[in-house]
């Protein structure tokens, strides 16, 4: 048989990595035909070499001309945003992962989806940016879009050959983060060491973030709403400390179907690989005995206002989550470079939000408008 032609974009990254350990441990199944990176030349001239892909993608001109001078002559390396849509969609692969950080991965993912490559999806940025024109372009082009993310990805292993009509609501799991455990009085001072230390999983820096403010939930949650079109209603979310139910789907009979497994992205990424096909994973077997007991608490949304934040640019919707997810990844941002404290995240996010006439419907120009104004508005405040 044939192998799956995959093109990674973000190798360098949690996922991506993680993606390329999950490929290597199947050669006769996958060929890398693409990589893309921002900054980290030295890991993927490593993984260059070793995977010997047809197209190697950059950030910058300077460091594509550094990398070509030590990748053999049938590498070509490209750069920047055009570089990215030549890795997604100039390579011929058959599923394109998508593991950029941030709505930086919007083009790239359409430029995939308009070549026709199947769509591994980690990227929830770029759902929460542009949700309604990503589901638009894969239907018309009839491409799936898998999800890598560990809540998407189990509640579509629960939705399998289920009928959509009889799911009363998707229950995604919080681990709840960094600081779950602490009051808000005890946030003000805490460090960018602290929030990076995430209690379940080893992830990147600006999604550990966002797991600590509870950004990543409401990103999640919109995600959700596009991946599994559901109104947001329909979707709650609670806190599970252990993270080890990544999710549930409730039906209209009360049944519950969730899925469980220790925290490990490799079964994710895999599946999304394979499916509808499972195979045999590196992640460790889940023993339910030594996990002891799961707890499950009630979200608090005065605890955790960016989640009320999501949910209500969800419900705007048109530019309001675009603006939602710009504004957060440039305070993320600058929250890491040290010039914000971590409670100025949130109070970013909602002043630029309030600042913001949401369009409806909006055309690609006005989402890229959009980002790039809350970015700006978010860059200019404290
Ligand atoms: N990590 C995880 O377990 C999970 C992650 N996700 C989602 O997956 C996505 C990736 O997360 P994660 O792997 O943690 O992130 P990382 O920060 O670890 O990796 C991000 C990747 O994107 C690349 N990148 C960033 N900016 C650019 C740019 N301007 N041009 C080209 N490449 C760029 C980085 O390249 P370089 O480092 O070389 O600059 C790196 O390869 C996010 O959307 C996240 O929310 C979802 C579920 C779980
Ligand atoms: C692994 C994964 O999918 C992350 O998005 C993870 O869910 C983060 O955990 P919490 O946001 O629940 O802390
Ligand atoms: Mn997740």
């Amino acid at each position: 048989m044939a192998r799956k032609k995959i093109a990674v974009l973000g190798s360098t990254g949690s996922i991506g990595t993680q993606t390329l350990d999950v490929v290597a441990r199947d050669p006769e199944a996958y060929e890398v035909v693409a990589l893309a990176a921002g900054t980290r030349t030295d890991e993927l001239l490593e993984q260059a070499l070793r995977f010997k892909p047809q197209i190697v993608s950059v950030a910058t001109r300077e460091l594509a001309d550094k990398l070509s001078g030590e990748l053999p002559a049938g590498i070509r390396v490209v750069c920047g945003d055009e570089g990215l849509i030549e890795a997604a969609a100039g390579a011929g692969a058959d599923t394109v992962v998508c593991a950029l950080m941030g709505s930086i991965g919007l083009a790239s993912t359409m430029a995939a989806i308009e070549a026709g490559a199947a769509i591994a999806l980690a990227n929830k940025e770029t759902l929460v940016s542009a949700g309604h024109l990503v589901m638009k372009l894969a239907a018309e082009r009839g491409v799936p879009i898998i999800p890598v993310d560990s809540e998407h990805s189990a509640i579509y292993q629960c939705l399998n050959g289920e009928d959509r009509k009889a799911v009363k609501r998707l229950i995604v799991t919080a681990s709840g983060g960094s600081f779950r455990d602490r009051t808000r009085d005890r946030l003000k001072d805490v460090t960018v060491e602290d929030a990076l230390k995430h209690p379940n999983w080893s992830m990147g820096a600006k999604i550990t973030i966002d797991s600590a403010t509870m950004v990543n939930k409401g990103l999640e949650v919109i995600e959700a709403h596009w991946l599994f079109g559901l109104p947001y209603e329909q979707i709650d979310v609670l806190l599970h400390p252990e993270s080890i139910v990544h999710s549930m789907v409730e039906f209209t009979d009360t049944s519950v179907i969730a899925q469980l497994g220790n925290p490990d992205m490799r079964v994710p990424i895999q599946y999304a690989l394979t499916y509808p096909h499972r195979h045999s994973s590196p992640a460790a077997p889940l023993d339910l005995v030594k996990a002891g007991a799961l707890h499950f608490r009630e979200m608090d949304l005065e605890r955790f206002p960016c989640l009320r934040l999501a949910y209500e640019a969800g419900r705007t919707g048109g530019t309001a989550p675009t603006v939602f997810n710009a504004a957060n990844e440039a305070a993320v941002a600058r929250f890491l470079k040290g010039e914000l404290p971590f409670l100025a995240i949130e109070s970013v996010i909602e002043q630029v939000l309030g600042k913001h006439r949401a369009l409806p419907q909006p055309e690609l120009d006005a989402i890229l408008d959009a980002d790039r104004w809350a970015r700006r508005e978010a860059a200019s405040l404290f």
